[in-house]
């Protein structure tokens, strides 16, 4: 039976992942803050809806209050321009760290990305404990929210877990995602575990499916958080080539890495 969590807040719920992380919180939290820079419409007396930019750390601090756990999901979620990744991703998660720290909260969940170290070769399986490769400059913006993260919990001893999502979709729709899919199920059950695990100081996980294809180690996730995924993106190999180039070699990022997918926001600079 697990423990009931109290008041949780999600930054970003308004995305794509936030709809479930906040389904799965509606059963297990007693209140649930949905903060967006977008509007958001709470639904039943168990949530509290806020407009919220993350730039804003006094409105973070005020959305915190009372709060024992974060999910902070805002961002922007793929390449773009470095100045925005620095402005939103890694100020963003400044701000949400420290207004966690000013209002008491004691755990919060960062959503990181498997593209820390989507530079590593399709055939290097990574555990997270090894030094980041990340495929663009989004990556390395994620890079810098675990090190934050890391920070607040050794100097502040705020507790934070880095869940590195994979590819989070309903089902694979492209090869690389038997190896990368996050399903909704397991999104919720890495996010519920991370939230609740004890004994957390800083943990970075990465949160994918049990893909018989998969590059990245499980068991550390499964010790620290004690999550263990159950699906297997295997059940839709058919639908795709076993010759489809991708398995021949290169980055994990397939076409997320390489010159191509950053070249177009260097120059933007
Ligand atoms: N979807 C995936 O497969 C995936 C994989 C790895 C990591 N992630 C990470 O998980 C998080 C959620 O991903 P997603 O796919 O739902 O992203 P998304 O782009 O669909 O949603 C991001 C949300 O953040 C909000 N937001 C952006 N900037 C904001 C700001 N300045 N202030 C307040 N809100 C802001 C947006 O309005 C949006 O609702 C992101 O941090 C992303 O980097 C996602
Ligand atoms: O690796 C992936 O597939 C995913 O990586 C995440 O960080 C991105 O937010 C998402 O858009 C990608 O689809």
């Amino acid at each position: 039976m697990e423990a009931k969590l109290g008041r949780v807040v999600i930054t970003g719920v308004a995305g794509r992942v936030g709809p479930t992380v906040r389904a799965a919180l509606h059963r297990d939290a007693e209140h649930v803050v949905l903060v967006d820079r977008e509007s958001v419409t709470a639904d039943g007396a168990n949530e509290t809806a806020l407009k919220a930019d993350i730039a804003d750390l006094g409105a973070l601090a005020r959305s915190f209050e009372g709060a024992e756990a974060v999910v902070h999901l805002a961002g922007l979620s793929g390449e773009a321009p470095f100045a925005d990744l620095l402005d939103t991703n890694v100020q963003g998660t400044f701000n949400v760290l420290e207004a966690a720290r000013r209002a008491g909260v004691r755990r919060v969940v960062l959503a990181s990305s498997n593209r820390v170290t989507g530079n590593y070769p399709i055939h290097h399986h990574v555990f997270p404990d090894e030094p980041p490769r990340p495929d663009g400059l989004y990556g390395v913006s994620k890079v810098a929210s675990e090190a934050l993260g890391q920070m607040y919990a050794d100097t502040f001893g705020l507790e934070v877990v880095a869940l590195r999502l994979g590819s989070f979709e309903e089902e694979p729709t492209e090869t690389r995602h038997l190896a990368t899919w996050l399903s909704p199920r397991d999104c919720a059950g890495f996010v519920r575990a991370a939230l609740t695990a004890p004994n957390v100081s800083f943990v970075a996980a990465y949160a994918v499916s049990a893909n018989a294809r998969r590059f990245w180690d499980l068991a550390g996730g499964e010790s620290e958080l004690g999550y263990r995924p159950v699906d297997d993106a295997a059940r839709f190999a058919a639908g795709f080539p076993d010759d489809d180039p991708f398995w021949h070699g290169g980055p994990q990022g397939g076409a997320y890495a390489g010159p191509d997918a950053v070249l177009p926001y260097v120059r933007d600079e």
